[in-house]
């Protein structure tokens, strides 16, 4: 089990505690992984995976928001391992398709120990049941460091100019940086020149952003691509169109009820792989930063087994 204690900026430091007892208590060995940063814990998480005796951990549970979905994803994709997911972040976004509960720290445990099969804690024989799990599709992202595993939404454009302004800045600690950050990025809004390959189509076109989801929602329940599903074996290309700042804020409040997709500005295709160019622009996966195009993306059916 990995556990970001930063997550929602330190808000929900008493999750991975409760997740631990809740597993302990319903028959499974626990090993609960907290590390000073990220990249600790990424291979900190990997090295507890490769099981000396070489055993197979019946699953890695991650206790934060997206970015530590990422984390999992990257480490288990392909390789049959279940991935728990129990949302203490800001954004959950991917907790949010699967629909585990977001604000209710014991139903989320509880469709974790659900779906694992623990046993009743207090029982005299606390041994844990078949694990049931879901088969979803996750995306991958070839870039120039080498390859990214996603389970949520690829973005480059305005909103990952959002997030590579705010990363940047040292203050405000919470989550109203990304709320001046974009005002910032909003000051300097411009359209951007993509070239992407879509399905093997060459294609150049000016927007505002390019998203690639296999995930409904981005930022906190953005619902970009609402008909989006986790394990259709296709990505949603998400395409907002040049428009005027005014325009651009009048769109904003209609992508958390998923009704911007009517809008003559806004268009949603289903693919199965995008190669991305522009200059300058800087893409994130899941909220983390991959970096500058060019990026290709493609969609694996069925790569991710999650307990949810
Ligand atoms: N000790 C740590 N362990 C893991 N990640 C950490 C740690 N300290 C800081 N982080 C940072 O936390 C980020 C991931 O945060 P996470 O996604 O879990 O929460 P969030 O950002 O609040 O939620 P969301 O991504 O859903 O908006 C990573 O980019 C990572 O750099």
């Amino acid at each position: 089990m990995a556990v970001n204690p930063r997550a929602a900026f330190g808000r929900h430091r008493d999750v991975g505690p409760r997740v631990v007892a809740a597993l302990r208590g319903g028959g499974y060995g626990v090993t609960a992984l907290l590390e000073p940063d990220y990249a600790t814990l990424r291979s900190a998480a990997a090295s507890a995976l490769a099981r000396p005796d070489g055993g197979c951990a019946d699953a890695l549970v991650v206790v934060g928001g997206d970015g530590m979905v990422s984390l999992g994803a990257n480490l288990v994709a392909q390789t049959g391992i279940p991935l728990g997911i129990v949302p203490s972040g800001t954004g959950n976004d991917m907790a949010r398709g699967l629909g585990i509960p977001l604000d209710d720290t014991d139903a989320a445990i509880a469709v974790l120990t659900r779906a694992l099969g623990c046993g009743i804690p207090g029982s005299p024989v606390v041994v844990p049941g078949p694990i049931i799990t879901r088969t979803i599709d996750a995306g991958r992202v070839h870039h120039a460091d080498g390859t990214t595993w996603f389970a949520s939404v690829v973005s480059a454009g305005f909103d990952a100019r959002v997030n590579e302004r705010a990363n940047g800045m040292r203050r405000p600690r919470g989550a109203s940086r990304y709320t001046i950050a974009m005002v910032r990025e909003l000051i300097g809004l411009r359209a951007i020149r993509y070239s992407l390959v879509v399905d093997g189509q060459a294609r150049e076109l000016d927007a505002l952003l390019i998203s690639v989801a296999n995930n409904g929602s981005i930022g906190g329940g953005m619902r970009i691509a609402p008909d989006a599903r986790l394990d259709d074996g296709a990505l949603d290309l998400f395409v907002v169109a040049p428009l005027s700042r005014i325009g651009l804020m009048r769109v904003f409040p209609r992508v958390f009820r998923g009704t911007h997709t009517s809008l003559p500005q806004v268009s949603l295709e289903r693919v199965r792989s995008v190669a991305l160019d522009a200059p300058g622009v800087v893409a994130y996966a899941d909220g983390e930063r991959i970096g500058p195009l060019p990026v290709t993306i493609e969609v694996v059916a069925g790569a991710l087994r999650v307990l949810a």
